[in-house]
């Protein structure tokens, strides 16, 4: 028994297929939070963790993403396969691999392990997904198993507080000599097959009679489509249904605020800049917070029940169409959050075309920062009332505007992609098994979107708010100046100035003015609409500066309105996606062709929408 605490760190790393629960575990160890999804293809990055076993011994831990073999096909697959050879940037081999397998798919998963063994690097065998091995009335000799292998095997459930205990435990372990390498021409597949037989009892799970009647229907050539369009569409309404009463609360909160701050404070600068700055600013974007929680609430739902590969497989016809495969639907489905993730997940597509082609097309899926926008352009312009008696007409023009982003999206990579899909095979994807999301999951993914969401807030949209409002107070009318102060200030020159070019659209200079900001985050251009509007309105009540909606309608007109969503259905304007993309192509090049489509996608678009809505 080693006494002595070992000088050295561990060095360990999770490998395996995807979808085994390498997260999972890295999770559970490490007490961390990375993305964990019922479908292949969530981890496209290595991540460091560390932690202390249960015996005191330091652990640094990789988690890796999921490969299908050591002979790489995709970018995320590389880099699995470089850390284990050892290849890796300035990296050396792990000290042990944790080999993970999900243990209802044995015969998959142990032909990546034996590949993991022909290294011949210490390793032991985590069987992940014990639990639900156990459901489906497998039973696995794990002693036998073990020395089949040749390394030591441990059963794990990822998603149980104490179901690593057993990892831990021979973590704490010495570490086990290096498995001897099987001859090179040894047929894999065969001597899976051997140990299947010797030591599972029911190698071949029956997939539940309930998860094939649910994959007829879902997957149907008729009722799958329908079903993907209904949840779509209900996914959209509810984030409107669902939101009202809680935004209207936030707002109402946030007016108070700015009520008895004003009353509070004397007339001046620092008044202004808490209640037209920071109130009204940051303050107006924070009202979000209920949309971009129940439309996370969703994606988190999809992720974890394994719809969302078949989704991707009912797509495939319809991307063919544009050129992609259904590959692409996955990370077009993140960017609807966040295009940053979404542009990171196409390391899961093989061919290097059709990932470009889906990387120059992400910013067109609808992400989270542009809900505020969306909804307080519908909230004050679109009527609220009912269609068709069930519907919600608000609900209807968001999910319109998704739908227009969407096929621009289409026909834009139809366009990139000109002559059709490449010579790549028929869509291969692995279908995960149904899961029920569990609440606990749930619930800690949404308060770590609010925190990021109001993290974000306290810190870019604040500092941006009040810059705007710096530049919208600076410098002061000259004494005996007639017209608001505004027109004096910094921004308001800017706005004026920008003016011209964006007049045609229908667009007023305080809205030029909101578009700067916007560049850095969308969602500011809320809040800095609030901020300019407040100061710009002398006599405003400072309750007012906080419900902008109400504020709106007296200023623009519908058209304006109208043409001002159809700029951000395109919005070329994120830094973060222009920068994510500039690192995932290393060209500088395709940075400048997305920007420069999506803005002038944006401005005819919103041409088009200004002139058309002011003939009706
Ligand atoms: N029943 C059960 N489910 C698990 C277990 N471990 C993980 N899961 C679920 O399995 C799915 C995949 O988990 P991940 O941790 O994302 O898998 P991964 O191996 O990291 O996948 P990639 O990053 O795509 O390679 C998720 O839906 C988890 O909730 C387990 O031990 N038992
Ligand atoms: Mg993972």
């Amino acid at each position: 028994m080693n006494m002595i605490t070992p000088a050295r760190t561990l060095r360990i790393a999770l490998v395996g297929n995807p979808n085994c629960g390498k997260t999972a575990l890295f999770n559970l160890l490490t007490g961390s939070r990375q993305k964990v999804a019922n479908y292949a293809g969530a981890t496209v990055e290595r991540k460091e963790g560390r932690f202390t076993t249960p015996q005191g011994h330091d652990i640094r831990v990789l988690d890796l993403p999921g490969a299908y073999s050591l002979v790489a096909t995709s970018p995320d697959e590389a880099v699995t396969r470089d850390i284990c050879a050892g290849t890796y940037r300035g990296e050396a081999a792990p000290d042990l691999l944790v080999c993970v397998a999900d243990a209802t798919n044995l015969r998959l998963h142990l032909r990546f392990v034996l590949e993991m063994r022909q290294l011949g690097r210490p390793m032991v065998l985590a069987l992940n997904m014990i639990d639900a091995a156990r459901r489906k009335g497998m039973e696995i000799d794990l002693p036998r198993l073990a020395a089949e292998l040749g390394v030591p095997v441990v059963a794990t459930v990822g998603i149980r507080r104490d179901g690593a205990r057993d990892l831990l435990a021979q973590l704490d372990a010495p570490l086990p000599p290096p498995p001897v390498p099987l001859p090179a021409d040894t047929d894999l597949h065969a001597v899976v097959r051997r140990i299947l037989a010797d030591c599972v009892t029911r190698a071949h799970p029956v997939s539940s009679e309930l998860e094939e009647r649910l994959d007829r229907w879902v997957l149907h050539p008729v009722w799958g489509p329908l079903i993907l369009a209904v949840l779509l569409f209900v996914m959209f309404q509810t984030v409107f249904a669902w939101a009202q009463p809680l935004m209207d609360g936030i707002d109402a909160g946030m007016g108070w605020i700015g009520e008895q701050v004003g009353h509070l404070l004397p007339e001046g600068a620092l008044r202004s800049l808490l209640v037209n700055g920071v109130i009204a600013g940051a303050g107006s974007v924070v009202t979000f917070l209920p949309q971009i929680l129940i439309l996370f609430l969703w994606i988190l739902v999809l992720e974890e029940s394994g719809y969302l590969p078949r989704a991707a497989f009912l797509l495939d016809p319809v991307m063919s169409l544009a050129g992609l495969s259904g590959r692409s639907f996955i990370p077009l489905l993140s960017s609807f959050a966040c295009a940053v993730p979404g542009i990171m997940a196409t390391r899961t597509i093989q061919n290097p075309r059709d990932r470009l082609v889906t990387i120059l097309i992400a910013p067109l899926m609808t992400c989270s920062a542009r809900l505020p926008v969306y909804t307080l352009l519908i909230g004050a312009f679109i009527p609220h009332r009912a269609v068709w008696g069930f519907l919600n007409m608000q609900g209807l023009v968001l999910f319109g505007l998704y739908a227009v982003g969407i096929l621009s999206a289409l026909l834009v990579a139809r366009i990139a992609r000109r002559g059709g899909r490449g010579q790549e095979a028929a869509l291969l994807m692995e279908l995960p098994a149904y899961r029920l999301p569990n609440p606990r999951d749930l619930l800690l993914g949404l308060t770590e979107r609010a925190r990021i969401f109001l993290m974000r807030v306290g810190t870019t949209i604040v500092s941006l708010t009040v810059l705007l409002w710096a530049l919208s107070s600076f410098p002061a009318p000259p004494a005996g100046a007639t017209g608001p102060a505004i027109d004096w200030s910094l921004a308001g020159r800017i706005g004026h100035l920008m003016l011209p070019v964006f007049a045609p659209l229908g667009f007023n200079w305080q809205i030029c003015v909101a578009l700067i900001p916007g560049l850095a985050a969308r969602e500011v251009a809320v809040g800095a609409l609030a901020t300019v509007y407040a100061i710009g309105d002398a006599g405003a009540d400072t309750d007012q500066a906080a419900m902008l909606g109400q504020l709106l309608p007296a200023h623009w007109s519908v058209a304006t309105a109208l043409s001002l969503l159809a700029w951000y259905v395109y919005a070329p304007q994120c830094v973060a996606t222009l920068a994510v993309i500039r690192r995932e192509t290393a060209s500088w090049r395709m940075v400048a062709i997305t920007a420069g489509y999506l803005f002038a996608l944006a401005y005819v678009m919103a041409l088009l929408t200004y002139r058309l809505a002011l003939l009706f």
